[in-house]
């Protein structure tokens, strides 16, 4: 499809006031919509649906909602050409509201007070910042996120009765596809300066090794062969992180999927644990409200016909075309709530005892800026 007619479809859409989702997948050049013909808000009941999800935080009090595929026309742009200059992104400097440090500061403190003092290990304690902004149309704002971060899953997605959200996430929750699982360990930060060869400290070495081996405890009872990869550095725009891959396989996929997505979501790298414990000092001590900031989102059951390739052995069997399913999760962080005031940027980092409050407020300032950057 053409690139003009893509994006002038979605605004369309967006201007009609009906629900969609534009998104292109971690280093792939196709760009995918998913218009929604009516208003209706869908929730998913069991993960055995098909569509596109949005789901918050706390999957206990609020629902996963869902852009069925059957009532959704799908758009596919073979490959996004950016048509927007490089200077025509402006790196917005962005201002802490007065208070917001002192308030960070002490909320790690008592995270780190109730490490010392309960059972509770780790816990991921975030906030979030308003950035006026001159209003922008969607299309735009997503545009820039293709532009800069061609390694993250990128989306834009808008519903009439919940709101207009935005980002760019370098976290994959879960795939699936052809019982084939995979999923990551992905935390602790530090800012890229000029190479990928950086040495980590014992507080993010033992706050990543903790998410990887609490998603390998989660899994193991649920799929076979679970393998995990040597931790390596993972980059992510301006920020690098510590990242451990693990695959597995999964039998009976489809009647297991919702009980792998409970198993995982949330992990250690976004809530901490034990996962109840972190859960509720998230809920009671934040003192806002996570909303889809740390949920997941991403193509659920996805039905996608595999045509065979046009090779003289097999032409005979060209007609035989298979229906595939898969599913690809991903945690939404580095996100954004738009509205025609301005932004709600969401960021947050990992406490352990070993924390230092000062650290932890520029760990969010700098994850603040990957976002801001296209403001
Ligand atoms: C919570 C966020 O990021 C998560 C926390 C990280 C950390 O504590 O170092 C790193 C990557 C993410 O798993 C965020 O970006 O808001």
């Amino acid at each position: 499809m053409d690139q003009d007619a893509f994006f002038i479809e979605i605004q369309s859409h967006f201007d009609e006031a009906l629900p969609f989702v534009v998104y292109r997948k971690p280093n792939q050049k196709t760009v995918t919509a998913l218009l929604q013909e009516e208003d209706e808000l869908h929730t998913v009941s069991d993960f055995s649906e098909s569509g596109f999800v949005f789901s918050p935080f706390d999957t206990t009090t609020s629902e996963t909602i869902l852009m069925p595929q059957s009532q959704s026309f799908e758009m596919r742009l073979d490959e996004y050409v950016s048509t927007q200059s490089n200077e025509a992104v402006v790196t917005t400097s962005v201002e802490a509201a007065k208070g917001a440090k002192e308030q960070h500061i002490a909320l790690v403190e008592k995270g780190i007070n109730e490490i010392e003092n309960t059972g509770l290990k780790k816990v991921v304690l975030s906030r979030k910042q308003k950035i006026n902004h001159n209003y922008e149309s969607p299309v735009s704002i997503f545009k820039r996120l293709l532009d800069t971060y061609a390694t993250a899953f990128v989306y834009c997605w808008y519903h009439p009765k919940v709101g207009l959200w935005l980002g760019a996430t370098p976290e994959t929750l879960l795939s699936v596809e052809n019982r084939k699982l995979y999923t990551m360990s992905l935390a602790g930060t530090q800012k890229k300066e000029d190479t990928l060869e950086v040495n980590w400290g014992a507080k993010e070495i033992e706050e990543q090794q903790l998410v990887t081996d609490t998603i390998v405890y989660n899994l193991k009872d649920i799929v076979d062969n679970l393998q995990v990869s040597e931790t390596h550095t993972h980059q992510a725009g301006t920020l690098l992180h510590l990242k451990t891959d693990i695959t597995a396989i999964v039998h009976d996929s489809d009647a297991k999927l919702a009980s792998i997505i409970k198993a995982l979501h949330p992990t250690p790298a976004v809530c901490g644990l034990p996962k109840l414990e972190a859960r509720d000092f998230i809920i009671a001590n934040e003192n806002y409200d996570r909303s889809f900031y740390t949920g997941f989102l991403g193509e659920l059951n996805i039905m996608t016909e595999k045509k065979r390739a046009n090779t003289r052995r097999n032409v005979e069997n060209l007609a035989y075309g298979a229906v595939k399913k898969h599913t690809t999760l991903y945690v939404n962080l580095r996100c954004m709530e738009v509205d025609a005031q301005g932004a709600q940027l969401y960021v947050g980092g990992g406490i352990t005892a070993s924390s230092k409050p000062a650290l932890e407020w520029e760990e969010t300032v700098n994850k603040l800026q990957t976002v801001a950057t296209v403001l």
